[in-house]
């Protein structure tokens, strides 16, 4: 079954609340908004698919609010539509300057108004279909490395601002090249399938997001999490990889089995960090995780990505 589309009406007239909610309720999850304050609010909260939005509101007025929610990575990409009763092309001018979508005048003609908020939702739907063509491993069905970018670029920022902690692990398939070899292409890409079905039980949250990077390897974010937290959860996806018993022969000899092997970094960052020493700081443990065996973890937290010995600490599972 689709979910239903949600939309947000933001105006501080009742009256208008009313008439909007039933031209929409029987098509669309409606939720009201009373104030920009409390709209700014319900659109970070619940991230709707579409905001209708009054100009001339007491307080904050509709453009105010549309810059609110224009450089907020949360609802910036929200389709915002404002419906007023002014007839100033100034004003339309402006809202369409600032990024709304589309413009409906008052008096509100209920046909015309359907069809235009219809139109903007169907384009949503075929905005996301094309989101997820483009964000999707088709082999494996998890993000690809284009959604892990993006995310990792919006979490960092979020984690600078409310100054908490991001954690990351990059997990990659050992001897995956044997296995391969022992079994074929197309028995390796079952593993893959079968490994990332693994990750998408373990790291199963709305907040973390793990994702293919590519070829064999994979990484999983994890925002607000501490290392000990993170480890804890991937030293539980270890042991689900090994229980798969997914074993791999030679010459009719059992010669292994699949396992993975993790490392990861946390850390708080703030505005002199950079993304790309953090990756490196997890990869160098992923690194050692493969030179001290494999089918283990190593993680560093801290800044000091250049004096790794002394923050390495190596969990077995
Ligand atoms: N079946 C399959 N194999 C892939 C895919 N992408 C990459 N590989 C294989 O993954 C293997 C990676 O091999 P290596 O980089 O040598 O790593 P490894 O054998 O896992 O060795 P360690 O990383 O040291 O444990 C190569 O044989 C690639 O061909 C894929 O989509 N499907």
């Amino acid at each position: 079954m689709t979910e239903q589309q949600r939309v947000l009406v933001i105006d501080d007239e009742i009256i208008n609340l009313k008439v909007i909610s039933s031209i929409l309720r029987d098509d669309v999850d409606v939720i009201l908004a009373k104030s920009g304050k409390q709209g700014i609010r319900k659109a970070i909260e619940l991230t709707p698919d579409l905001i209708l939005l009054d100009v001339m509101m007491p307080g904050m007025d509709g453009f105010e609010v549309m810059m609110q929610l224009r450089h907020d990575v949360r609802t910036c990409a929200i389709p915002i539509i404002f419906i007023t009763a002014l007839s100033n092309e100034i004003h339309e001018e402006k809202g369409l300057l600032l990024g709304a979508n589309d413009y409906i005048q008052k008096p509100l003609h209920t046909n015309i108004v359907r069809a235009r908020i219809q139109l903007h939702l169907k384009l949503v739907k075929q905005q996301r279909m094309l989101e997820r063509l483009a964000n999707i491993d088709p082999l494996t069905s998890l993000a690809n490395r284009r959604k892990y970018q993006d995310a990792i670029s919006m979490e960092w920022d979020l984690a600078i601002t409310n100054q908490h902690h991001i954690s990351l692990a990059i997990i990659d398939i050992d001897n995956f090249k044997q296995y391969n070899d022992c079994h074929g292409h197309a028995a390796g890409d079952c593993v893959l399938q079968q490994v990332a079905s693994v990750f998408s039980k373990q790291f199963n949250h709305e907040t973390y997001l793990v994702a293919r990077y590519g070829g064999e390897e994979f990484v999983v974010l994890l925002p607000r999490l501490s290392k000990e937290e993170s480890l804890t959860i991937v030293r539980n996806c270890l042991k689900a990889v090994e229980q798969l018993d997914l074993p791999y022969h030679a010459d009719d000899k059992r010669v292994g089995t699949v396992t993975i092997s993790v490392g990861g970094a946390t850390c708080s960052p703030s505005s002199s960090h950079d993304i790309d020493e953090f990756f490196s700081s997890a990869d160098k443990m992923l690194y050692l995780a493969k030179k001290e065996g494999k089918n283990r973890v190593y993680w560093v937290s801290g800044d000091d990505s250049q004096n790794l010995s002394g923050l390495l600490e190596e969990q077995k599972s």
